[in-house]
């Protein structure tokens, strides 16, 4: 269905320029047609900031596709054409909170022991009165529900879809979709790197070269000890406790063990039993009180996770009016965790537009 055209192109800043950041940036640049003609949605970044690669500020909005050039040919945005009117060297908090952007992209990396300076960035844009869209896992997972209060306080939006299963639905799916249920257990592989070294590692692969492949494939945080290790579907199971099944879990409380310790013999006795492998995250409430834990675990072949493979996700939702729900996708990579920011700017905008109607 076609929509009408809107008026109001959404202003956006970026916080981190790596391969989300980047995989957003060419989806805005390749889709602007349709996403205009289908959707109404057009966008103009404004500003972009990162660590190492510098930063941009023009209130007119950039030339994205001179931005991609520059920063894919020479790995900076130091190289990009130094127009009338643009700002460079600004950090994080200044492109937050000084630039025109009505929304802030936050798309840096996930400290998994503090959250920060993502959980900062969050409060300085919605004290500024700007949403944010984030795949950083960070503040969703440690600061929730001081978060969601501060963007209600100052009515804005919050989008986080990425930061679980990447643009997979896994927390939109079941809070539009499965609303009324109660959903009393989730269980799924919520990591794309250790899912696709377990793959590697069974066809014969070493416990190395699988995780230099999936680093070469963008789907390992920039410290991959957090994959391996099992903090991100931590983290992940922490969200999806909070945000879908409505219950307060912290990080501590979630048992974590990861697949560090993977070795082929484990693999091949696995093999053996008619098994495989998987890093399972599970969360189950009883009595009102939740449980939740992340560890590697042997899976009968005719489990539906067996069969989930390469940087696939996969979860299960217990629900009480319809049993159990299945959802599988993408879990990492550059343009499906892009996507998972640009269906959270079209719902801010669709928001925007009822609004305004
Ligand atoms: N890759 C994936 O498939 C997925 C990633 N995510 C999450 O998305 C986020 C981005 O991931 P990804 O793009 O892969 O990671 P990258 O490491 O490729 O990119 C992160 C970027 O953020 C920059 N950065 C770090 N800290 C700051 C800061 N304080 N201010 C400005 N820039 C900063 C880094 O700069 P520099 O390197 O120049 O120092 C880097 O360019 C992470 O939080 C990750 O957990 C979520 C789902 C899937
Ligand atoms: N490193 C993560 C990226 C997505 O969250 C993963 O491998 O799943």
């Amino acid at each position: 269905m076609k929509r009408g055209k809107n008026s109001m192109a959404h202003k956006l800043a970026f916080i981190g320029f790596g391969v989300v950041g980047q995989g957003l940036a060419e989806i805005l640049q390749d889709k602007r047609e349709s996403l205009k003609n289908e959707e109404g949605f057009e966008a103009k970044v404004v500003a972009i900031s990162d660590f190492r690669k510098g930063s941009l500020y023009h209130p007119q909005g950039l030339d994205l596709e001179a931005v991609l050039e520059t920063v894919q040919t020479t790995g900076s945005l130091d190289g990009y054409p130094n127009t009338d009117g643009l700002i460079t060297g600004w950090d994080s908090l200044q492109t937050i909170t000084q630039s025109n952007a009505d929304t802030i992209v936050e798309v840096s990396y996930t400290d998994v022991q503090t959250g920060q300076p993502a959980i900062d960035h969050c409060r300085a844009a919605f004290e500024s009165g700007k949403n944010v869209v984030m795949t950083n896992k960070g503040p969703v997972a440690l600061a929730y529900q001081e978060l969601s209060a501060l963007a209600h306080k100052h009515q804005v939006s919050w989008g986080f879809e990425g930061t679980v299963m990447s643009g997979t639905p896994a927390l939109r799916m079941p809070k539009l979709a499965l609303a009324g249920n109660d959903i009393t257990e989730i269980r799924g592989i919520l990591n794309g790197t250790t899912n696709f070294m377990l793959m590697r590692m069974d066809e014969g692969e070493s416990y190395g070269a699988a995780l230099k492949e999936a680093q070469s494939l963008g789907y390992a945080e920039a410290d991959p000890t957090s994959d391996v290790e099992g903090l991100d579907a931590r983290y992940k199971i922490v969200i999806l406790a909070q945000h879908v099944m409505g219950m307060p879990l912290s990080v501590e409380a979630v048992e974590c063990t990861g697949i560090s310790q993977m070795t082929p013999e484990l693999i091949e006795q696995a093999r053996a039993e008619g098994k495989r492998w998987k890093l399972i995250a599970t969360a189950k409430k009883e009595h009102g009180v939740i449980a939740a834990k992340v560890s590697a675990e042997k899976v009968p072949l005719d489990d539906p996770l067996a069969s989930v493979s390469g940087a696939l996700n996969a979860i299960t939702y217990e629900t009480d009016l319809l049993g159990p729900v299945t959802l599988c996708g993408a879990g990492a990579g550059k343009t499906e965790t892009g996507f998972s920011l640009l269906i959270d700017l079209l719902t801010i905008a669709k928001a925007r537009e009822t609004v305004r109607s």
